[in-house]
């Protein structure tokens, strides 16, 4: 019996990947109605950072992520919390650019490859780090970065895997006096989470201060 063919490589398109290392702010959030997603990635926007994180914690996410992409097209639409092969299915055909996990999952991994959605697994361990690797991808998620042990846990992780080139994206814990030591790493891509777009602004509708807050991030980033 003829074996199966081999599964698709995962594959993170250098001009994502371009994108994310000049953007290096990925605003994080969670988010109840289409309306909200819209109004949110637009106040994160007017502050001055493209590139978003839709989570899937909420009922209405998928629908949110379709909004963004049919209304701001030009936004770099991440979807986290992927847990399962159908989830990267849907957020794909809602029109997500990249997607994201907390952990690792073979099966997730395999079906980005195969409907062809950029694909960053979550990692914690260096055993974990070590099947991402093997499976093909060459940037991943530091999940959660900050109770992991931050920037040292992160210099210890990567050091036995830097000749295989690969990249990480921490999140969780991450802030606005923090950040500026991960993105100091050269092996950090970008760094993303809540504080640019914190859930209760999101839920009191206060669209100018989630701005003012991106603006803060993005002024002390330049400021560097
Ligand atoms: O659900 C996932 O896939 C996530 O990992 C969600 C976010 O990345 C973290 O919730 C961010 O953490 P904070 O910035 O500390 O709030």
């Amino acid at each position: 019996m003829a074996s199966p063919p081999p599964a698709p490589a995962p594959v993170f398109p250098e001009a994502i990947a371009q994108r994310l290392r000049s953007t290096r702010l990925v605003a994080g959030f969670s988010t109840e109605t289409p309306e909200d997603a819209v109004a949110t990635a637009k106040a994160i926007l007017a502050g001055g950072i493209d590139a978003l994180e839709v989570t899937l914690r909420t009922a209405d996410a998928v629908a949110g992520i379709r909004a963004i992409a049919e209304e701001l097209p030009d936004v770099l639409l991440g979807v986290g919390t992927i847990l399962t092969p159908e989830q990267v299915r849907r957020v794909k055909d809602a029109g997500a650019h990249f997607g994201v996990s907390p952990g690792l999952s073979m099966d997730v991994i395999e079906a980005a490859a195969e409907c062809g959605l950029p694909y960053a697994p979550g990692i914690a361990t260096p055993s974990e780090l070590t099947q991402a690797v093997n499976a093909g991808s060459r940037l991943v998620k530091l999940f959660p970065a900050a109770n992991l042990g931050g920037v040292p846990y992160l210099k210890s992780i990567a050091a036995p895997f830097a000749s295989l080139g690969v990249e990480y994206f921490p999140f969780g814990g991450v802030n606005r006096d923090n950040m500026q030591d991960y993105l100091a790493q050269p092996e950090v891509i970008a760094v993303g989470g809540t504080w640019l777009a914190p859930k209760a602004m999101i839920q009191n509708q206060q669209w100018d201060q989630i701005t003012e807050a991106v603006k803060e991030s993005v002024d002390a980033l330049g400021n560097q």
